[in-house]
């Protein structure tokens, strides 16, 4: 939830350090005790066998069949008394419902350490953990593999009644598949972003494998620990998986308090409490008993809450909403070269996205935007210019260039509008989309995928159509003030004239 992106982003591709020392003997009580999963093993990875398979633990994400002995086990495990209890809710299918009133700046929650997922916890196949230690795995895949071991353990492991009321397939654009991304997302930034991670998943999956999984095969056997059991652990990660600040920012599943669902407005985030020892959160607004109760997953994008939590907030709801624009230096520039140079020094390249929101634009995208226009004679600016582009905090960002500020606007609204058209065709032809189907199941996904696609590219679309019209009517205006001032100038000017005559 909070960040969780940002710290995949920044841990996932596991750093790893010198080999490390041959683990522990492996006891083959701890393999025997592991769950034979039924695998269907297809060969479409020409190098490799590959194990294709349904999940076989969690269960039907709308599903309240293991809510009540999840808040039994909670209870039973010291979860103290709550005033909300898991109940089907029109936002997020599943979520927590205030049952007593509960006042604002009240704490709620109180989900004490042992009962929280963290890098430290114990694992129930102790040699496994031991192994994925030696090796320095980072958290992100150190948690996904743990939680697939602790799965697949079912009932042996301590976290199996969290694990059964976790959905089987979260909703993530992981399990979107490239052409569904191409398809749907086509005028989208959102659709790069989610081909990044999906390339970042496997490569992790495939670095594990490769450095630790076929050294250990009686530790990870592969029937187990696989693509499809990684693309799980990894949705539930990005949908579920918070950092903690006041512990030392630890990122965490924080079993009860992830059925909180997102709302754009309100701003109070989980976080551990010392006065208390427990994983909590403080309201910022009255609850009625059976009112859905709401946590912030941070300030993020419609594009952004898609790509982690698969759902798009209702349009006009969400005030951080940006959409990433793409802008490119034009290859029939004369000093093409020069302005790529001036852009990689600091680390951009010719083509760059820059968030907009509804409020504006970063001054990045305006230095971008004077680059990419400015003339031969200009070449002394370029890299001040780039400079003022990137996003290093130390490099002055408020540059203005009056001679060529009316081209960059121009620029920067031709990119707009070359963005927008690309959401209207999509918007245009999704009424009409052959959705290709086999079946109602396969029906109702291809529904629910597109339904999502439109309500993000028209949240997008709308800020891009916002910006150009504050900006042409802004542009407007000045240039009428200017007029209007220059006349009134002209006219006294005249006056004194004949006045003087
Ligand atoms: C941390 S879990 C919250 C509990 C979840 N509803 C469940 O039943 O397991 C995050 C997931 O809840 C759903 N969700 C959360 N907030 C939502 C919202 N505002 N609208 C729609 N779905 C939401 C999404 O499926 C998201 O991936």
């Amino acid at each position: 939830m909070a960040e969780a992106a940002r710290i995949f982003h920044t841990t996932l591709i596991p750093n790893f350090s010198q080999t490390p020392s041959p683990p522990h003997k492996t006891s083959s009580q701890t393999i025997l005790r592991r769950n034979t999963i039924r695998c269907s093993i297809s060969t479409s990875d020409a190098t490799r066998t590959t194990v294709t398979q349904k999940i076989p633990w969690g269960c039907d994400i709308d599903s309240l069949e293991n809510a009540s002995a999840l808040q039994k086990w909670l209870s039973d495990s010291g979860l103290p008394p709550q005033k909300m209890a898991i109940q089907r809710v029109e936002v997020g299918e599943r979520g927590l419902v205030a049952l007593k009133n509960i006042r604002k700046s009240e704490k709620l929650l109180f989900v004490p350490p042992p009962l929280v997922i963290t890098a430290d916890s114990e694992w129930s196949c102790p040699e496994a953990g031991e192994v994925l230690k030696q090796y320095s795995v980072p958290d992100w895949p150190l948690l996904a593999t743990y939680l697939i071991s602790e799965a697949s353990l079912m009932k042996s492991s301590r976290w199996s009644n969290y694990i059964s009321a976790l959905p089987r397939q979260p909703y993530s654009l992981l399990y979107w598949t490239r052409s569904e991304l191409d398809r749907y997302l086509e005028a989208s930034q959102i659709r790069e972003r989610a081909i990044e991670r999906i390339n970042d998943v496997t490569g992790t999956y495939n670095d594990l494998r490769l450095r630790i999984f076929s050294k250990y095969p009686h530790l990870f056997p592969e029937e187990v620990f696989n693509m499809e059991t990684f693309k799980w652990s990894f949705g539930i990660l990005f949908s579920r998986l918070v950092r903690l600040p006041s512990m030392d920012e630890r990122v965490a599943l924080v079993p009860w308090a992830d059925m909180l669902n997102h709302s754009c407005e309100v701003e109070t985030c989980l976080d551990y409490d010392k006065s208390s020892q427990g994983v909590v959160f403080t309201t910022d607004r009255p609850y009625q008993p059976g009112e859905q109760v709401f946590i912030s997953y941070g300030k993020k994008s419609n594009g952004e809450l898609l790509l982690s939590y698969g759902f798009v907030p209702k349009e006009g709801t969400n005030p951080s909403d940006s959409v990433e624009l793409s802008l490119s230096l034009k290859k029939s520039d004369k000093c093409f070269k020069e302005k790529l140079e001036a852009l990689q020094n600091h680390g951009l390249s010719a083509s760059q996205c820059f968030p907009v929101q509804i409020t504006g634009w970063p001054l990045e995208l305006m230095a971008y935007a004077y680059l990419a226009v400015s003339p031969p004679n200009m070449n002394r600016q370029f890299e001040e210019m780039a400079a003022a582009a990137s996003n290093k905090t130390t490099s002055k960002k408020d540059i203005r260039y009056p001679e060529i500020e009316e081209q960059a606007l121009q620029f920067i609204l031709d990119g707009c509008e070359s963005s927008i058209s690309k959401y209207t065709k999509f918007l245009q032809g999704s009424g009409t989309m052959d959705l290709d189907v086999t079946s109602p199941k396969q029906l109702n996904r291809k529904l629910f995928l597109k339904q999502l696609a439109v309500d993000l590219c028209t949240s997008e679309r709308r800020i891009l159509f916002r910006s150009q019209y504050v900006r042409t009517h802004l542009f407007f205006f000045c240039n009428l003030i200017i007029l209007l001032s220059v006349s009134k100038a002209l006219k006294v000017y005249c006056h004194i004239g004949r006045t003087s005559l």
